[in-house]
């Protein structure tokens, strides 16, 4: 399966850049570091909240854009009217950079989620040093422990902290961990194969008091105007934006209702 894949790989990688940047390095850098912004408040403005992903490969699709100028799509999802931006770090998989992330940080004001498959506190504090306002948590490839320490780690560093599921099961561990934001992966990792009914039949289970967003396979206006029909805040869309030649004109379907 991908997912154990990635894992795997992702403990060497975290191993390696362990060696190369210690965990005190990472603090010192924090301590630089200017307040986060706040990307649950983004998710909560008034209609359905767009998350643009900078994605520039998958597993799934293999090179999904080649003209990837990170910083050029970054403002211009901004401009667009993206409310926050997803910046996927991981490199093996996906193409992604903690330098993207960095340089994204530089260059616009929208909240930034750090995409990656975090298995290590580590990474957490990576993210933050990088310039992130949130990080992702996944449930399919973390204990309830490991996810209560890495929700109270990411609390410390003033993170917000999305986290995915994709099953019933999932959605219940996530509750009991008591996390604000959720996140439904359409996306089934095992079979690649998307269906937002995901997103309508967990959603259902969801108490009000939490925020939440709809992830992956999300294409046009009529998937928005679908989710639009129950209590989805958020909108998490790579491929689609990624894809288009008028990346402006994209966004302004998805979120211009
Ligand atoms: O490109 P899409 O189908 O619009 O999906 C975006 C996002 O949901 C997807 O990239 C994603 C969701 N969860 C992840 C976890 C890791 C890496 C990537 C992801």
């Amino acid at each position: 399966m991908i997912l154990d894949k990635i894992v795997n790989h992702k403990k060497v990688e975290v191993e390696k850049q362990k060696q190369e940047e210690s965990l005190d390095d990472l603090k010192r850098i924090i301590k630089g570091r200017d307040n986060t912004k706040n990307f649950k408040a983004a998710l909560k403005d008034q209609g359905m909240s767009l998350i643009a992903e900078l994605k520039k490969a998958s597993p799934s699709k293999g090179l999904i854009r080649d003209d990837f100028q990170v910083v050029e799509i970054a403002k211009e999802y901004e401009q667009a009217g993206a409310r926050s931006l997803s910046v996927l770090t991981d490199y093996e998989f996906f193409r992604g950079s903690l330098n993207y992330l960095s340089e994204v940080r530089e260059a616009v004001e929208l909240p930034l989620l750090r995409k990656d498959f975090i298995i290590d506190p580590y990474q957490i504090y990576q993210a933050r040093a990088y310039g992130a306002d949130a990080i992702l948590l996944i449930v399919a490839i973390l204990s309830k422990e490991e996810l209560a320490e890495y929700l109270s780690i990411a609390d410390d560093l003033d993170l917000d902290v999305l986290v995915e599921v994709h099953s019933r099961k999932e959605l219940n561990i996530a509750l009991e961990i008591d996390t604000e934001i959720i996140g439904i992966n359409n996306r089934n990792l095992k079979v690649f194969e998307v269906d937002l009914a995901t997103t309508l039949g967990l959603q259902r289970l969801i108490p009000d008091d939490k925020v939440i967003v709809s992830e992956s396979g999300i294409r046009n206006r009529n998937d928005i105007e679908l989710l639009s029909e129950h209590r989805i805040d958020g909108v998490l869309v790579g491929e689609s934006l990624m894809k288009s030649n008028n990346i402006t004109a994209k966004v302004q379907e998805l979120i211009n209702s």
